[in-house]
């Protein structure tokens, strides 16, 4: 997106007062296509474990304590790591294109861990150019002679577009030529010529009628905030931009550099000024490039209605028909497991941010699935993140979803990988709706006002019908000077003539002079009021739109402090839970210490019962015994007892 991105994927991407006279109508469905490209493994690690089983299936070899586990996920299409750049872009990329310059929107985006090539798939390298360069040079080899000229359309800063005069676009090409800025906001050549090209590969257009404009802007997502790469500043920092909606709640990133760009160096120019800020950003901040989501959009505005004058220029009605289509091509920062890479300090928060914004996208992906699979209406949760927020549109049925799984098939990733792979085949169960062009009416901007046709000078035959009390009014006509020169000293010979070169003559001169002289000073006097009355007005638009941009800034302070609460809290409740969780299992314990307890009490008291049992029993046997050996002893006395007595007897 990486261009003036109004990231509103609609082609309904328009001014409030515009009318579209189709709207999409198309409840056609189409799911997300996911491919998969598999990167060549390095020298370092041999060994892949993944198997392309067919154009459509691939095997992932999972072991699992020390048990192998054949996995088996589809595609749309699998790229082996033999496939060539050129290859991915006739696949995936081309239809897009055919697409975009018919007036669909589509939204491509790489996925996978670091340094599994999505930058590569998508940007590529200087020899080997990925898909985003190969693009920008088809379009311009589809378009070429078909270009309208620059400025007539111009972004309205509320994600659309204003159509102007071809004297207002002059006007402003002028302007760009004379002050050699080429304004507006268009970037500074660089030094280096780029001198890539497609293969000359090029898109049949269907209307050799229509007038194509092609505008690029690229932004990017960091810590989840939206920078603007195309924006003029003077310092390295940039301003972290807003997200909005636009009337028709498409979203769009306040305030973007949307550059035109009229050929395929233009473009690349513009990419490599963003390249090159984003690189000065990141130094400032010790952070990482790659640890962002790159944007980079491209949007074509079409004209249905081309009509010249008989000198052979271009002119623009007062109504037109236009189309609005954009493709976003997007390159995600790498998941990764913050354990794994063990970042600390601003890596982790990074980690921690490019984290929350995939898990963002995944939890959309799932929620629409569900929504879609239970007829349900849950919220799908895309103000979640930036990321989300910024391409809900294209979710909710304004482009064609689309996205590259890139994977380094080594052993080493596998575990991350696997999550990757999961959430790519998880995607394709989500259907969009089918892009549509939506053609729009436009009314045409004027500024310049027509000029009025200069008023000939007919001056009949002065020396003879020349009214000498009343000088006839000239007007001055720019383009025909001599004619008017001309004139003038006709009418000063013909005055000459009727007043004779008397003191009449002068003084009648003189008055009319005077007369001039006043009404000049008194234009001036209303001149300078109204250029009193301009600045003033000027210096209320200034600090109308310092306010506004204070309140933009507020607004996303306010936005950054509510997702660092949001996170804050998200944390807290993290603590809370684990709390309950202690106390959950503290509660426990002291429940499984009671039952203990009272098990223990209740064996006790059996024991105690059983002993007593048994000591009863003891004490009776005893007693018995006792009683028995007393009444065996009382026999023996009383035995011993008679015998004393018979003794005594005796
Ligand atoms: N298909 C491929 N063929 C050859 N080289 C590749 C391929 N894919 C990636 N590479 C190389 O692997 C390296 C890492 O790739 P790349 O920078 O594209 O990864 P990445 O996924 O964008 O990483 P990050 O998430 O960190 O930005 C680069 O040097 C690139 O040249």
């Amino acid at each position: 997106m990486f261009a003036a991105t109004k990231f509103t994927p609609t082609p309904r991407r328009l001014r409030r007062e515009k009318t579209t006279i189709s709207s999409s109508s198309s409840t056609e469905k189409q799911p997300v296509f996911v491919y998969c490209r598999l990167k060549p493994l390095n020298n370092e690690e041999p060994t892949s474990c993944m198997k392309v089983l067919s154009s459509q299936e691939l095997a992932v070899t999972q072991e699992v304590k020390g048990t192998k586990k054949e996995l088996c996920y589809k595609f749309k299409h699998i790229f082996t790591s033999y496939t060539t750049q050129r290859e991915i872009f006739d696949h995936i990329a081309y239809p897009l294109l055919d697409d975009l310059l018919h007036g669909k929107n589509g939204l491509l985006f790489t996925y996978g861990i670091t340094g599994s090539g999505k930058t590569y798939t998508l940007t590529g390298e200087q020899d080997n150019p990925g898909i985003m360069p190969r693009c920008i040079d088809t379009i311009f080899n589809s378009i070429e002679a078909h270009q309208a000229p620059k400025y007539i359309l111009k972004p309205d800063r509320m994600n659309g577009f204003e159509i102007q005069t071809e004297d207002d676009a002059m006007q402003d090409r002028f302007h760009e030529v004379r002050t050699g800025n080429r304004t507006p906001k268009t970037p500074r050549r660089a030094q280096e010529k780029i001198n890539f090209t497609n293969d000359g590969v090029s898109i049949p257009l269907t209307n050799e009628k229509t007038l194509y404009s092609v505008f690029v802007t690229y932004v990017e997502i960091y810590n989840n905030s939206v920078y603007d790469l195309l924006e003029e500043c003077s310092g390295v920092k940039l301003q972290n931009k807003i997200l909005r909606e636009d009337s028709r709640r498409n979203m769009y990133v306040n305030g973007v550099t949307e550059v035109e760009v009229k050929s395929a160096q233009e473009a690349f120019e513009a990419f490599n000024a963003g390249q090159r800020r984003k690189k000065m950003a990141y130094t400032c901040l010790n952070a990482e490039s790659s640890r962002s989501h790159s944007i980079f959009n491209i949007r074509v505005v079409q004209f249905e209605q081309e009509t010249y004058d008989s000198k052979g220029k271009l002119v623009i009605p007062e109504t037109n028909v236009i189309t609005i289509s954009q493709l976003s091509l997007v390159d995600l920062a790498g998941s990764e497991r913050t354990n794994r890479t063990q970042n600390t300090g601003v890596r982790l928060k990074e980690a921690s941010s490019i984290n929350n914004s995939l898990m963002t996208l995944r939890t959309c992906m799932e929620m629409l699935r569900e929504n879609q699979r239970s007829k349900a209406n849950k919220v799908v949760p895309y103000r979640d993140s930036k990321l989300t927020y910024l391409f809900k549109n294209y979710f909710e049925g304004d482009g064609s979803v689309q996205m590259i799984v890139c994977i380094n098939p080594s052993v080493r990733d596998l575990e991350e990988n696997l999550h990757v792979l999961k959430f790519a085949e998880m995607s394709q169960d989500v259907k969009v709706i089918k892009p549509e062009p939506v053609p729009t009416v436009v009314t045409t901007k004027r500024t310049i006002k027509k000029p009025a046709t200069p008023a000939r000078i007919k001056m009949p035959a002065l020396s003879t019908h020349i009214n000498c009390s009343q000088i006839p009014l000239l007007k001055l006509d720019l383009c025909a000077l001599d004619e008017c020169e001309n004139m003038i000293n006709k009418v000063y010979t013909s005055l000459k003539q009727c007043y004779g070169t008397t003191d009449k003559f002068d003084k009648q001169i003189t008055v009319q002079a005077d007369e001039v002289r006043r009404r000049i000073v008194t234009l001036d006097k209303e001149n300078i009021l109204s250029k009193e009355e301009v600045q003033r007005l000027q210096l209320m638009g200034r600090k109308l739109h310092q306010k506004l941009q204070r309140r933009d800034a507020k607004i996303a302070m306010l936005e950054e402090e509510k997702v660092g609460q949001a996170m804050k809290q998200a944390e807290l409740q993290n603590v809370v839970s684990n709390l309950h969780n202690v106390i959950d299992e503290k509660d426990l314990k002291l429940n499984q210490n009671k039952l203990d307890k009272e098990k223990t009490k209740q064996r006790l008291a059996v024991h105690s019962e059983k002993m007593n049992k048994e000591l009863d029993e003891k004490l009776r046997r005893q007693r018995e015994h006792l009683a028995a050996s007393m009444k065996a002893k009382e026999i023996q006395i009383q035995k011993v007892r008679e015998a004393l007595n018979a003794e005594v007897i005796k």
